[in-house]
């Protein structure tokens, strides 16, 4: 089978194609032809700063050795060569193959986008689900219980829940000013109570916010176990719920998760006791 490269030598765009010329697979960049006479200006840089040096030591590389004795000649050892050459791009062609599949999967699930979607019968009940999930109900939710409650302990945990609350708002606020990444086109814009910066999509602050609150209300309420798996079939579900509704990708929503979990280590090591309360608050007053 010939070579994708051979077939394509001069194509811009930089997009690497998996090839298969001697029955191994391999990356190669159709970004720039192929220039046998001289290795590029990066694989000199990898191998020292004298070219003549470089040249010397990609000859006497494995590669090469093993490319000499093959059947098309030094061509076909350039082409390993090659291979090894795009390697510093493999990141990022991973990265961009994970964003094509992060974006065709997002959009074939996100089956209650609108009401005529093929789910679209289940859209009032995962709109529910985005309430539970929403700042405003768990801020003004835990801003009571901690009004309400009569016990020092009761009032140190729904403190530290209110602060752990708008750490996430202000965590997600930051880091969706600084990728700015647009939500899936198939989304309709109709949440309640957004701010400017929720035109954006990564991270969902509702995965966060499901991930940080599910793993604070196991850790700090006593619940029987039935309820300890409704917890986290709620902060599954809100994360499902997101990807459903059209709102998010798939990443931005396990991302969010992520950073939900590590926002409740940040709450637990600036836990606020008792005595700092007093303390600060004495401060204040
Ligand atoms: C105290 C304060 C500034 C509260 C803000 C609460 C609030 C409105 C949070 C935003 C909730 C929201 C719509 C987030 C977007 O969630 P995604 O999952 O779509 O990222």
């Amino acid at each position: 089978m010939p070579s994708p490269k051979a077939k394509n030598p001069g194509r811009g765009g930089g997009s690497p194609v998996f090839g298969s010329s001697n029955g191994r697979y391999e990356f190669m960049s159709l970004t720039k032809p192929l220039n046998r006479s001289s290795p590029p200006p990066h694989l000199l840089q990898r191998q020292g700063s004298d070219p003549n040096t470089a040249r010397l030591r990609a000859s006497e590389s494995p590669t090469r050795r093993r490319g000499s004795s093959s059947s098309t000649g030094s061509g076909q050892g350039m082409a390993e060569e090659d291979g090894i050459r795009i390697n510093p791009s493999f990141i990022r062609v991973a990265l961009s193959s994970l964003l094509a599949i992060d974006l065709w999967l997002s959009k074939r699930l996100g089956v209650c986008a609108c009401e005529d979607s093929s789910w679209g019968s289940v859209r009032p009940l995962m709109k529910l689900i985005e309430i539970s999930g929403h700042g405003i109900p768990w801020l003004a939710g835990t801003a009571y219980c901690l009004y309400k409650s009569d016990s020092a302990a009761g009032q140190e945990v729904m403190l530290n829940l209110f602060m752990g609350l708008l750490l996430d708002v202000v965590l997600v606020a930051i880091v969706k000013a600084v990728v700015r990444r647009r939500r899936p086109a198939h989304n309709r814009m109709d949440m309640f109570a957004t701010f400017s910066v929720d035109r954006y999509s990564f991270p969902s602050g509702h995965a966060t916010r499901a991930a940080m609150c599910g793993r604070f209300l196991l850790a700090h309420l006593v619940l029987a176990a039935p309820l300890r798996v409704l917890v986290l079939l709620w902060a599954v579900l809100v994360g499902l719920s997101r990807v459903m509704l059209g709102r998010h990708n798939v990443t931005d929503v396990m991302f969010g998760f992520w950073m939900g979990y590590c926002q409740y280590n940040l709450v637990e090591m600036a836990w606020l006791s008792p005595q700092t309360l007093q303390g600060l608050l004495g401060q204040l007053i």
